[in-house]
């Protein structure tokens, strides 16, 4: 237990603007090409919702952090959108984005990309405003509770999101599975989850914080998915190129699981 609060802890001194300028500001994110890993992350979660099968009234974030990249392709086929994140700031920032305000994080080469790659001539200012309308709360979480959100969710969520969350929060393998099954409470059976995630990652930077990260293999999620009850429909995944290394993290790959909570027997 001691080691979760300690991971809490480091989390005091993150920071989101560091965060962002480590992660999702030029050089390192690239949308030059489609293999770079940007371009393979949105297309990973553009496909999965052009499928079809992923949609209903409500999609949750899980440990949203100060970015909405993750929920471009998901706006088209919800009503309502919940992002959570652990730390104040970090929904203070995804607020200050809601409301437009001058000094919010430009996600404008994400949200004209994902408006090219989905391909239905969507302008990306309609987008950006959809988006706005539909993150309609950003809640306070702790996935290391059972129940995360505090009171219950009015209802479940039919579909949930979670991206680079549960192995940067979890002090230990073991953890990692039980905030999954934490995390799984929040979704309705039968409802779909896409999970993305740094594969043998073991710290981050985020300004003055440097955060521990559980390292984890493609067959480590699979099987801590197995076992909290979903069904994996895609799985897939990315080796970072050496040169993108440059000191903020040791993160090796990424994966993108398309998972769905099986039903009630
Ligand atoms: C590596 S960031 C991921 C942010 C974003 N989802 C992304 O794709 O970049 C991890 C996030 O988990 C949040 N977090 C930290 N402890 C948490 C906890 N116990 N429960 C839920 N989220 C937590 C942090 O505040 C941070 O925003
Ligand atoms: O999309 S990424 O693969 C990415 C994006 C976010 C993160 C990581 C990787 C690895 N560390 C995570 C800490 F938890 C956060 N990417 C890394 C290369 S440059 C552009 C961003």
């Amino acid at each position: 237990m001691s080691s979760i609060i300690a991971v809490g802890e480091s989390y005091q001194k993150f920071n989101p603007r560091a965060y962002l300028q480590n992660n999702y500001m030029p050089p390192r994110a690239d949308f030059s090409s489609e293999d770079c890993v940007v371009p393979w992350k949105l297309r990973c979660l553009a496909e999965a919702f052009a499928t079809g099968k992923i949609h209903g009234h409500t999609l949750i974030d899980i440990g949203t952090g100060p970015t909405i990249y993750q929920l471009l392709s998901a706006c088209d086929h919800f009503e309502e959108i919940i992002a959570t994140d652990y730390l104040a700031v970090n929904r203070e920032v995804l607020r200050r984005w809601v409301q437009g305000e001058p000094d919010a994080f430009d996600w404008s080469p994400y949200i004209k990309h994902v408006c090219r790659i989905e391909g239905k001539g969507e302008q990306w200012k309609e987008k950006e405003k959809k988006l706005r309308e539909k993150l309609k709360q950003i809640l306070p979480i702790d996935v290391h509770q059972p129940k995360p959100l505090g009171s219950e969710l009015c209802h479940p969520a039919d579909a949930m999101v979670s991206t680079f969350c549960l192995e940067a929060v979890s002090p230990d393998w073991p953890s990692f599975e039980r905030a999954l099954q934490n995390i799984t409470t929040l979704l309705k059976p039968g409802g779909h989850f896409l999970l993305i995630g740094a594969l043998e990652e073991s710290f981050y930077l985020a300004g003055e914080a440097k955060l521990s990260v559980v390292p984890v293999r493609e067959a480590d999620v699979k099987e801590a998915l197995a076992k909290s009850g979903y069904q994996i429909h895609d799985f897939r995944s990315y080796v970072m190129p050496p040169g993108l290394k440059i000191g903020v993290d040791d993160v090796s790959g990424v994966f993108f699981a398309h998972a769905q909570k099986k039903p009630m027997a």
